[in-house]
């Protein structure tokens, strides 16, 4: 169940504000992972493809640019699989172009028409496309010069990297009518919720995973919005070492805390200290006894044993506090979801926020796998977020880079 999204006032334009039939430059993030060379599917292509199904909808011809990995990774490959991904969700033809904005892409938006789609290369092919650059130097690039004379606006559904000051999310705006896409706008307005602080009652934040020093600031800046948070995964272990428990130490093999421990001790226990009242740390964990899973207090923890999820008092505890709260957000999961036996933790604090009438956002690109991987349903949540990085930005009340220049666009 969910209440009403709150719904912060966003100053960018929307695709509601198009005249039909243009031909439109729409970018989108299609950045997902890749395995043996070959691009997976993620959520971002179903979301992608609603946007792109309206537009052509309403008679647009749709050119769309979308980055895949960073140059020198293996995930940086062509867009060219990605095209057969988007096809298949949008139900019909994606015409792809291994060229950017040179030759051989121009022809092919030249010969776009209404109704159509064409997937150009990979932005970060292109030399202007990368590094992170003010956007009026951005707009100056010949990579922009060239594309935008050809095309009546600009869309960006991009949320999930509207934090890089890259050429295509952030030089089309300045020289071009530029409106936000569906995904931006959903994005944006769910995300952003936690700013306007309109809830009436308790504001829960649940925190996981393995990506710590993301998450610490988020304690820290949303310090007045925030009245209680629950931790678990990894965060929550780093948590407990500092609060005087034999935990939180990277055992056979693992590279998850001493790294993290070395480098953010200070702020984890100055965050403690200060904010010791709201953290909710675990009171049992979870590890695997020989193939089971086997629970125990946090007083009978060993060091050497690696911790895989918090235990069911935990949970309980975590679950009933979701239950009062007037709105969740999620980031990191409180367990190795991946594995059934260490899901419980996770499992049972998103079922109590699906059957709580709160407003809830459930952010980060692997924590998300656990609503279809134990048939949760994503309409019971008021927002799944598709963005890792833009996600937590938004949480902490940081800018989007991309996000700006739309409203810039708009006042324009
Ligand atoms: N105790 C733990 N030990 C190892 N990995 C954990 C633990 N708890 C959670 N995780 C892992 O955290 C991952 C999700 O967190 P993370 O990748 O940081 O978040 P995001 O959802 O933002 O991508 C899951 O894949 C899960 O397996
Ligand atoms: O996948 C993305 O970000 P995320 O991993 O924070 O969700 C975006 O496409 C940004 O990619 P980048 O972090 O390589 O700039």
């Amino acid at each position: 169940m969910t209440t009403t999204t709150p719904t912060p006032t966003s100053a960018f334009r929307t695709i509601d504000d198009l005249e039909s039939g243009q031909q439109l430059l729409v970018r989108l993030d299609l950045n997902a992972p890749v395995e043996d060379g070959e691009v997976q599917d993620n959520r971002r292509f179903a979301r992608h493809a609603e946007t792109v199904a309206e537009l052509l909808a309403d008679d647009h011809a749709v050119a769309l640019l979308a980055h895949q990995g960073r140059p020198g990774r293996d995930t940086f490959v062509s867009l060219e699989g990605h095209a057969d991904i988007l096809a298949d969700h949008l139900g019909g033809a994606v015409a792809f172009v291994d060229d950017t904005f040179g030759e051989d892409a121009l022809e092919a938006i030249d010969d776009l028409e209404s109704g159509e789609v064409l997937l150009l290369e990979n932005t970060r092919m292109c030399d202007e496309e990368l590094p992170e650059e003010d956007p009026d130097v951005k707009a100056d690039t010949e990579f922009v010069r060239t594309l935008a004379p050809e095309f009546d606006a600009y869309v960006n559904d991009a949320y999930s990297a509207a934090h890089r000051s890259h050429a295509s999310l952030v030089g089309f705006p300045r020289v071009m009518d530029a409106y936000a896409g569906r995904v931006m706008e959903a994005e944006y307005t769910a995300n952003s919720a936690i700013q306007e602080r309109e809830f009436d009652g308790p504001v829960t934040m649940v925190l996981g995973g393995t990506k710590a020093e993301d998450l610490i600031p988020v304690i820290e800046e949303v310090d007045d919005t925030v009245d209680r948070f629950c931790l678990g995964g990894i965060v929550g272990e780093l948590f407990l070492r500092a609060d005087g428990y034999d935990v939180g130490y990277d055992v056979e093999g693992t590279e998850f805390f001493d790294h993290q421990w070395d480098d953010h001790q200070e702020t984890i226990e100055r965050v403690l200290e200060e904010y010791g009242d709201r953290l909710h740390l675990a009171s049992d964990l979870a590890y695997d006894a020989d193939g089971e899973r086997a629970e125990h207090a946090v007083q009978e923890i060993e060091k050497e044993t690696p911790y895989l999820d918090v235990g069911s008092e935990t949970a309980d505890e975590y679950a009933d506090l979701v239950a009062e709260s007037e709105a969740v957000f999620v980031k990191g999961a409180l367990g190795v979801f991946e594995d059934e036996r260490f899901a419980d933790g996770t499992v049972e604090v998103l079922s109590a926020i699906a059957d709580t009438d709160c407003f809830s956002v459930i952010g980060g690109g692997d924590t998300s796998r656990a609503i279809p991987m134990y048939d949760l349903e994503e309409e019971d949540f008021s927002h799944v977020s598709v963005a890792g990085g833009a996600y937590v930005r938004a949480l902490t009340g940081q800018g989007l880079v991309g996000v700006e220049v739309l409203e810039a666009a708009a006042d324009s």
